[in-house]
């Protein structure tokens, strides 16, 4: 099975996110930014970073590169898709993922692990786990609030969208403590904290992380 990862100028995560990809026994693919083809990818990541140096909004002007063109035209047909931190700004900026990812309320960078509680374990990326369990991941982020209206918040909780949420600690000031969500089919997942920095016990904090890929994997595998 093939995933693509897309490299923006600025990425940083790329190269870990085919690496949790390849430890989850699929074969990654890297993919630039300014190319317009996705090629025979069945999913895609994209990473953690700084694209475009975070300059305008973060994430704003990736969401405007030419591959996410196609990224969004495939997810709107059903391809699956995951954001992590930076990648999960992209979503929303283009349109893929409701809210905003805007400045810490606290105004620092802020780089600990974190505790989430998988509020959705029945997306394509988070079948590995079970509603409700607690898993530990890395949170680095400037600009990891996340923000809506209340109606829009409202909604969203009431749709079920909230995929993660901050446990132990609201490490940006995210409204309701939200760290990630899903599209409503359940196919695009957008998280700020990065389960692809946690899938190995050498390097720790945990190996938490990986089943973000082998849920992917099987999500495919059944299809
Ligand atoms: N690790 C990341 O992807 C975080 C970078 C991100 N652009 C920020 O808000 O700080």
């Amino acid at each position: 099975m093939r995933i693509g990862v897309i490299t923006f100028p600025g990425s940083l995560d790329d190269v870990d996110a085919a690496r949790a990809i390849r430890l989850a026994g699929a074969d990654p693919v890297a993919l630039w930014h300014a190319d317009h083809d996705l090629r025979d990818v069945e999913a895609v990541v994209l990473p953690g970073g700084f694209s475009y140096g975070d300059y305008l909004r973060a994430g704003a002007i990736a969401a405007r590169a030419p591959m996410m063109r196609d990224v969004i035209d495939r997810a709107r047909a059903g391809m699956p898709v995951l954001g992590i931190c930076n990648g999960f700004q992209v979503l929303c900026e283009a349109g893929l993922l409701p809210g905003a990812l805007t400045r810490n309320s606290h105004l620092h960078f802020r780089n600990r692990d974190q505790v989430l509680a998988v509020e959705r374990a029945d997306t394509a990326w988070t079948s590995a786990y079970s509603t409700g369990q607690r898993i530990v991941i890395p949170v680095k982020n400037g600009e990891g609030r996340y923000v809506g209206s209340p109606d829009d918040l409202d909604r969203l909780e009431g749709e079920g969208r909230v995929a993660f949420r901050y446990v132990d600690g609201n490490p940006n000031g995210s409204s309701r403590d939200i760290a990630g969500v899903t599209s409503e089919d359940g196919r695009v997942v957008g998280l700020m904290p990065h389960p692809e920095h946690a899938v190995e016990d050498l390097t720790g904090p945990s190996t938490d992380g990986l089943g973000f890929f082998t849920s992917i994997l099987k999500a495919v595998v059944d299809a």
